[in-house]
């Protein structure tokens, strides 16, 4: 289709390896190493919506990206809360590139990028990411080369995944994914970043776009394509999401659904959990029991410790979500040396924490190849709940100023970490809603936090009297965030029979 030089023929051939290793390797649950998915597999189309300055509209494709809205900018921002699927939807298009899949948005790019921001620790230059994470060692390609390329190429459509995970997100930094989201660089280029949140920095022009999660048609198709053909185990999958209120619930979003429809499939204990805090600590039994099953004897009461035991993975969890450097990639000699090895190799065993190799930043690197192997948690759902425990051991100090131990810890994109805290421990909780509810607009953040607690009936009680006595207003756009949380208030008030109560 492009007239390539040999240069750019080598560079697309490297691109499309690295993104086919990610795109064909989908681990739907960590700790199920021998059952790896492709995209094309498991990926089903859950709702987008694009906004057009007023207010939010149904999309019928993430091809339409191109297209709508119809405008100048050739900046989009892909928004979507945790585990709705903007880092799996960055795979799709990169998988309909590599195959230059007819019609779609992607495909019709001479030259795709695609990068991790929570990778870009200390790095400014596009050109070394570029080299490091996804140019294979060997590769003759320098930076310049790359540099070359890109700036001769007449179509690039740069791709920017979690720009919430960024560690320079206050683009304060004059870093290239700065420049290039300002279109200070660039500015021809096609650019898409995924973020949990939109950052102040942007101007109106922008395209926007969220991720509305999976309704009944996405789950059904998932199940369809990842676990089961057959109509009458899909149909006992589905009934026992739906018997479980959290599971049923939270079945929106994806993340929650897929590992929910693989475990339910798997395991019966499921139907009882009452609160995500519930979900993720049986989550994280299954781990580790999963790999004690696998274990002689000798070792159980090893792994016993290390289950219960985490105080330092908290600790660096913590500060990998708050600071101005926040991280959540490490090096795997620092993971290793603060957590000890044989911590490390249980965590990363079970799934928890991830490997993957990269080039060391070394100007020499091209004479004799280093590799450097970083490591972050599965997903970051699993650094928030680390991080935690944190919140929760520091939280209990009668000493702790909560609003400065806290204040470098981003709400909106972190709100899970919040709300785990809530849940592991009551005690912290009081003080954390305290919190919350000083903050503005906290108050229906706090009660979700308070819905963490499941024996807190009597505080529950308040809440749905005070909502029951006002005016509901119920639009729509049903993914509204607190919107959802008012239904499922009132969900779980009518499940628990509360209006006699009242
Ligand atoms: N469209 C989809 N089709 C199939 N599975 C999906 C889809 N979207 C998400 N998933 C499943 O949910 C998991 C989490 O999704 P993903 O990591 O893309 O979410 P995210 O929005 O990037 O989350 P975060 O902001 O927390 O990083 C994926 O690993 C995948 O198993």
């Amino acid at each position: 289709m492009f007239p390539f030089t040999e240069n750019e023929k080598i560079f697309i051939r490297h691109l499309k390896q690295k993104y086919k290793e990610h795109y064909d390797n989908i681990q739907t649950i960590p700790y199920v190493k021998d059952k790896l998915y492709s995209i094309s597999t498991v990926f089903v189309e859950g709702g987008m919506e694009y906004y057009t300055g007023s207010n939010w509209q149904k999309m019928n494709s993430y091809n339409e990206i191109a297209v709508i809205p119809p405008g100048t900018s050739k900046r989009s921002f892909i928004l979507g809360g945790a585990g709705h699927g903007k880092s799996t939807l960055t795979l799709q298009y990169a998988y309909d590139w590599c195959n230059e899949v007819r019609n779609s948005f992607s495909s019709s790019f001479e030259i795709m990028i695609l990068l991790r921001l929570r990778q870009l620790v200390g790095i400014q230059s596009v050109y070394t990411a570029i080299r490091r994470f996804i140019l294979p060692k060997h590769s003759r390609l320098k930076e310049i080369d790359i540099k070359d390329i890109m700036e001769n190429s007449s179509s690039v459509l740069l791709i920017f995944d979690g720009l919430d995970e960024y560690p320079q997100q206050d683009l304060s930094q004059n870093s290239d994914v700065t420049k290039i989201l300002l279109s200070r660089i660039f500015p021809n280029f096609e650019v898409v970043v995924t973020s949990r949140y939109l950052p102040q920095h942007f101007s109106e022009r922008i395209k926007r776009f969220r991720l509305t999660g999976f309704n009944e048609q996405a789950r059904q198709r998932y199940i369809r394509r990842a676990i089961t053909n057959e109509e009458s185990k899909s149909q006992t999958i589905m009934q026992t999401l739906h018997k479980n209120p959290v599971t049923e619930y939270f079945c929106q979003v994806p993340l929650f659904f897929v590992m929910s429809a693989h475990m339910s499939h798997e395991d019966k204990e499921f139907s009882s959990l009452k609160t995500v805090t519930g979900f993720f600590k049986y989550m994280i039994k299954c781990f580790h029991m999963h790999m004690r099953n696998k274990l002689d004897d000798a070792n159980v009461q090893h792994f016993f410790l290390y289950e219960k035991d985490h105080r330092e993975l908290d600790l660096i969890a913590f500060r990998g979500l708050s600071g101005e450097q926040g991280r959540t990639v490490w090096t795997k000699e620092y993971l290793c040396e603060r957590l000890g090895e044989s911590f490390y190799q249980q965590y990363k065993r079970i799934g928890v924490l991830v490997e993957e190799d990269i080039l060391e930043d070394d100007p020499t690197y091209h004479d004799s190849v280093k590799t450097q192997t970083q490591v972050s948690f599965c997903h970051k759902l699993f650094c928030e709940w680390y991080a935690a425990h944190y919140v929760t051991y520091v939280a209990r100090s009668d000493t702790v100023n909560l609003q400065e131990f806290l204040k470098r810890v981003n709400q909106a994109g972190n709100q899970y970490m919040y709300r785990f805290a809530c849940g592991i421990n009551f005690e912290a909780a009081e003080k954390l809603i305290m919190y919350v509810k000083s903050k503005p607009d906290g108050n229906k953040f706090a009660t979700l936090c308070l819905m963490e607690q499941e024996d807190k009936i009597e505080s529950f009680l308040d809440i749905v009297k005070d909502l029951l006595s006002k005016k509901i207003e119920l639009h729509k756009d049903i993914n509204n965030f607190r919107q959802r949380f008012t239904l499922q208030l009132l969900e779980t008030a009518s499940r628990k029979n509360v209006s006699q109560n009242i």
